[in-house]
This record gives structure tokens, sequence and C-alpha cells, in this order.
């Protein structure tokens, strides 16, 4: 029998289809003018300098290289036109921008509208439709603009949502996924033959219990136990049984992961999206090259020339009934020509087993029509529910895996954070059905044991073992790394209590120079025993001490090739040493978002060998949560006063 406890629990994380469509309405919008006031909208009076320092638009650039490439689109490579680093932006790779004349008023006209594909220091690279026709010579400027189409389809999908209860392939999943319906799993323990034939005892046991449900299955995957693994497994087993899939995934870089996962067993697949936001690896599989190579876009190409013919003829034909004639088997040719194309397109989405794509992706038009015996969500708990529903929407069933101990998608609106624009449908699940849908994966692959059991005890119940390959290994193991007081530990705790090195205020973010000192001083001392500077990550919760660490960084040369970022923007990542700048240091004791144990959930859990803390201990301390991980790491760590690394 339920308990009362139980059905308390559910019913607060469940609510109706129309209660959850005018909640998150008026939310979309909410999230898309807070979008919209971050980047550079043409009504904004505020200057480009300001622009520039809140990173939405990058100054003074020249184009220093235009290639073609990615099925016929134009790469330009836009550097500093001083030569050096870039000033801190807030551009990511598939951000949609746009380039104008340095001197361009804020409203004017761009040259051209491209997605970012790649990032460097001191470059960035843009992929356009077209190489803009002029104005390449003279200095240049990026600015960011709001990507509207995420929130037109959102909105998009919940109009569907609310008339597709009766309807549509997802019927009988949406009451299920709303607590109208309980969820039904087949009585039968399912057997399979791997095509891994390593998975380990929780992952055999969750893909079984993923084939036994027969609308929702959610597979939690702490950080480091072979999520993807996981999924590719599913994938295979359910294509083996005939299943029609749609995976997706909140992130490109997370859906390419698993097309190039799924290449070696030969599935036929399409990947869909803007070419820019494909990984080079996975580009032949992207529907756009499929679609050339098929039959139908071959004939689609010989109507086209046909045409070609045909307009030329038309344009020094003289007599009215000729030019009658030639137009209206322009007309007929165009109309076939519209139809061999969108057929070469159908063809291929329909061949394929496993159509893979991006939660906004799968609003795409070339999915319209399509049913899927199941979807499959990657990175569910970073992902708005509303954005799962567009892919949701087309299938009967679902998996959907994720770590809701890890952090959630980032809302910019405080309001519509407040009001639960970021509460993500896998944790909404979880809390309604629990363990009747979840299945946890225990064993990872990624972190000495050490690292490890502090996440395992704080958030995942001291379930997750370590698997034998990484539960003993050491920085100093690596090719080329010597064992010295740097490298001989797993957990080190570098204390700036009383050294003076007090936190800064900068603009909307904070900063501590006398830490990014000491975390610098670290890094270096692990190259000098051997680390490549390519293992090492430092990570931070404020943007503003990733600038001042970026710029730190710039005058060490042995320190290219460390990585530098927000502990959110490295979620997902990991490297063999980590070095966490924890900033806050003040006489209030005030910690921030720190004490979100989420976000120091994931900063830890990036560490393969060696997980290096630096803190005020005593600021920190102040908070129960973070006092526990200092005090975890004295015990079984390394304790070191910053004054010991003051004068490098
Ligand atoms: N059963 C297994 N046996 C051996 N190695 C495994 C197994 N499962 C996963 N791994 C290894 O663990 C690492 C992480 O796995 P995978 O890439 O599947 O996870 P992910 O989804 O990228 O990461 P995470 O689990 O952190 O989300 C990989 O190097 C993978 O080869």
């Amino acid at each position: 029998m339920e308990g009362l406890r139980e059905k308390l629990h559910k019913k607060s994380s469940s609510m109706s289809v129309d209660q959850f469509v005018s909640i998150m309405t008026p939310l979309i919008d909410l999230e898309k003018e807070a979008e919209i006031s971050a980047s550079l909208g043409s009504s904004s009076s505020r200057s480009l300098d300001i622009a520039q320092k809140k990173g939405s638009a990058i100054l003074n650039l020249k184009c220093t290289d235009a290639q073609t490439g990615l099925m016929g689109k134009v790469l330009l490579e836009f550097q500093s036109s001083k030569g050096d680093v870039l000033p801190a932006h807030k551009f990511g790779t598939h951000d949609v921008v746009v380039l104008k004349p340095n001197k361009a008023d804020l409203g004017s006209a761009p040259l051209g509208q491209g997605v970012v594909c790649r990032l460097k220091d001191s470059s960035i690279t843009v992929a356009f439709d077209d190489i803009p026709e002029e104005g390449l010579n003279t200095p240049l400027r990026l600015e960011k603009v709001a990507n509207e189409v995420t929130y037109r389809r959102m909105k998009d999908a919940l109009i569907q949502l609310s008339k597709g209860t009766q309807e549509g392939p997802a019927a009988d999943l949406i009451p299920v996924l709303f607590g109208e319906k309980q969820p039904m799993h087949s009585k039968k323990v399912v057997q399979f033959t791997p095509f891994n034939k390593n998975l380990d005892h929780s992952q055999k046991d969750a893909i079984s219990k993923a084939f036994s449900s027969k609308n929702v299955f959610l597979l939690h995957g702490p950080p480091g136990t072979g999520k993807t693994t996981t999924v590719v497994e599913i994938i295979l087993q359910e294509v083996k049984r005939g299943s029609k899939i749609l995976a997706c995934a909140a992130s490109n870089i997370a859906v390419d992961n698993i097309v190039e996962r799924l290449f070696p067993y030969r599935v036929k697949l399409v990947r869909l999206g803007h070419p820019a936001r494909l990984l080079p690896q996975v580009l032949e599989s992207a529907l756009d090259a499929q679609v050339l190579r098929g039959d139908n876009s071959t004939l689609a190409n010989d109507i086209r020339k046909e045409m070609k013919v045909l307009n030329g003829k038309l344009l020094k034909a003289k007599d009215k009934n000729t030019k009658r004639d030639i137009r209206k088997e322009l007309r007929t040719l165009a109309r076939e020509e519209r139809k061999r194309q969108q057929r070469a397109v159908t063809d291929v989405i329909k061949n394929a087993d496993v159509v893979l794509t991006t939660l906004t992706g799968a609003f795409s038009c070339k999915l319209e029509g399509s049913a899927f015996d199941l979807v499959i969500i990657d990175e569910a708990a970073q992902a708005l529910e509303v954005a799962c529903w567009i892919a949701l929407l087309k299938g009967s069933r679902c998996v959907l895996v994720g770590d809701h101990l890890q952090l959630p998608p980032t809302i910019l609106s405080v309001e519509a954070e407040k009001k639960g624009l970021g509460k993500t449908l896998f944790e909404r699940l979880a809390s309604m059905y629990g363990e009747e849908v979840t299945s946890m994966l225990t064993v990872q692959y990624r972190m000495h044991e050490l690292i490890m059991n502090w996440s395992s005890k704080e958030l995942y119940d001291s379930k997750i073992e370590a698997h034998s390959s990484v539960a003993q290994h050491m920085l100093y193991d690596l090719e080329n790394a010597t064992k010295s007081s740097s490298t001989e530990s797993t957990l080190i705790l570098i204390d700036t209590t009383g050294c003076d090195m007090e936190e800064k205020k900068d603009e909307d973010s904070t900063m501590n120079e006398g830490e990014a000192a000491v975390t610098i001083t670290h890094a270096k001392r692990l190259v000098e025993s051997g680390v490549n500077a390519s293992d090492i990550g430092i990570i931070t919760p404020y943007a503003a001490q990733v600038t001042y660490l970026k710029m730190m960084r710039s005058k060490e040369d042995s320190l290219k090739d460390v990585e530098i970022s927000t502990v959110d923007g490295f979620q997902g990542r990991e490297k063999e040493a980590i070095i966490i700048s924890m900033v806050r240091s003040n006489s209030k004791k005030e910690v921030g978002f720190l004490s979100d144990r989420r976000r120091m959930n994931v900063a830890v859990t990036r560490a393969r060998r060696q997980c290096c803390l630096v803190c005020d201990a005593e600021t920190v301390g102040h908070d129960s949560f973070l006092r526990r991980l200092v005090e975890y790491f004295v015990e079984y760590g390394e304790y070191l006063s910053a004054s010991e690394y003051g004068h490098e």
C-alpha cells in the first residue's frame, strides 16, 4: 500500500497539463526578454563599450582567414586588431552572431549573420551561409543576438501539448508524465545479450529496467558512471527489437557524442542540425550530406539544370506563345523539383532507425508527421522541461538520462527562475515516481576513490563505488609525470585564512586576486612535475575570477594549455587535475551561491586523479555543507597554508 507521505509527495510534484501550459507560457516570455536584454537588441540605447564590457559584443576585430567548408558554408576567422587575446566575452560556440563594421551604429544592418563554430583565446570563427560581399577589409565587430527561434519553438510545443492530450504519438505518455495515470512495466525480467561486453552490473540492471518500462524510465547517472555507454547500448538493443528511435540532448556536443559512439555498430542513423554546430567527424551522417547522396536529390539537381536552360531560352524568346509555354513548363519543373527535394529528405528520415538532434532541433519541419517508438533524452536534468516536450510529443515511450544532483539549466530571468522555469522534468518525475521508474548507475570510471567518496556520501547515499581501474590512480602515474610534493596527494586544501587574500567585487561578479596567484602557482608546480598543461583544469564559480585567471595565465607560457572555466561551464567535462578557486573571503562570512550542493558536486567530480581546493576555510566553513567539504579534505588530504604559495 502506498503511504500517505508518498501520496502527498506525488501530489506536490504533479500538475495538470493545462496548469503546466499556463504557468510556463509567460515564463518563456520572461526568459526571452532576459536573453534579449543580455544581448544587444537593436533598440538598445546602451553604448557599444558597455556592450563589450558586458561581453555581448567584441569590438575592433580583423578578418584573418576565410575558408569554405561545412557543405558550402563560409568560415571566417576574426582576431583582435591589436593581435592579442580577445577581451572577456560571453560568446559561446553555436551562438548566433551578426557581423558589422566596427564604426556602424547600433541599429545598423549587419554585413552578415552566422553561427560561432570555433573559439580560442585570441580568435573566433563564424560560419556564414554566404561570404559577406564587402567590408571585410575594414575594422569589424561581432554582436551576439538573442536566439528567438528557440523560444518560439518552445511556445509552439506548449500549444501542441495543450491540444495533444487526446491525439498524437504521445497521447498515452502525457497523462503518465503529469501524474494522471500510473507508469506501467512488463512483469518479466528482460534478458538481453549486450553488444558491449564490458557493461557493469548497474548498467545491465538499468538497461533491462528500461526495456520493461512501457512509458517512462529515468536513467540516473552520477558523475563518471558511463551514461553515454548505457544510452548507446539501449539504442542498439532497441534497434535490434525493431524500434524507431528519436535520440536528443540539450546540447549539440552531447548529441554528437552519441552519434560517434554509434558509428562502429553501423546503425542506420541520421543527425539533424546546422552543419556549423556539428563536430567535423559526424558531418557525414548529417541530414544535408545524406540528402545530397540520395537519388531524388540527383534528380532534383538535373531538374534545376534543365530549368536553367529554359530560363535562358525564356530570356531570348520573342513570341508570346512560346514564352507562355516555357513559363508553364518552368512551373511544372519547379513543382517537381520541390517534390523531389522533399522526398529526398523524407526518404533519409524514413530509412533511419535512429534520428539524432538537439531538443530544439526536434521541432524541425523535417520531422513533421514522424512518430517514434522511443524518445531518448540525454542531459535531461540540464534541459528545460518545455524543451523536452518538443521531442516527447513525437513518441509513445521515453527514457530520460541525467543527474538532478548536478547543475540544472541556467535561467537568465530571476523571476522566471523563482516561478519554476528551471525545475526539470527529470527532477519532477524523480520526486513523483522515485525508484518505481528510476535506476541509478553505481560504478564510476573517472575518479580516485578519495575524490569520489565525498560526493558519494554527501549526495548519493554512499552508493557509488570506484572501478578498480581508477580507484587508486595517481597523478604521478601519468606518462612523464614525477612523484613530487605537488603530485603525491589526491586531495589538497590550500587555505588562505589569515593570508590577507580578501575577495573583491567586480560589477556583478566577485574575484580574488590573491587566491588566483596561489591557484596559478599550484598549476605551475604541477607542470614542473611533468603533468601536461592540457591535463589541468582550473575552475571557479565566478566569471570575474575566470577572466582574471586567464589574464594571469597569458603571462605564463607553460600554462597556455591549462583550461580555465566557470564550474557551470565545465559540467560534463573532466581533467586529470582540477584546481578549484572558491573566491569568497570576507569578514561577513558570506558564501553566496557556493552553498548550492550541486555546484560543488560538479566542481569536485571533474577531477580524475587530483583535486585541489583553494579557499578561505574560515569564510566558507560558515556554511555547514562547505564546512564538511573542508573537513573532508583536511582529514583525507594534505592541508597547506596559502602563505607557502605566496611569492613565485
Ligand atoms: N562498463 C564499463 N567498463 C569500463 N569502462 C566503462 C564502462 N562504462 C563506462 N566506462 C568508461 O567510463 C568513461 C565514461 O563513460 P561514458 O563516456 O559512457 O560516460 P559519459 O556519459 O560521457 O560520462 P558521465 O558518466 O560522467 O556522464 C569512459 O571512458 C568509458 O569508456
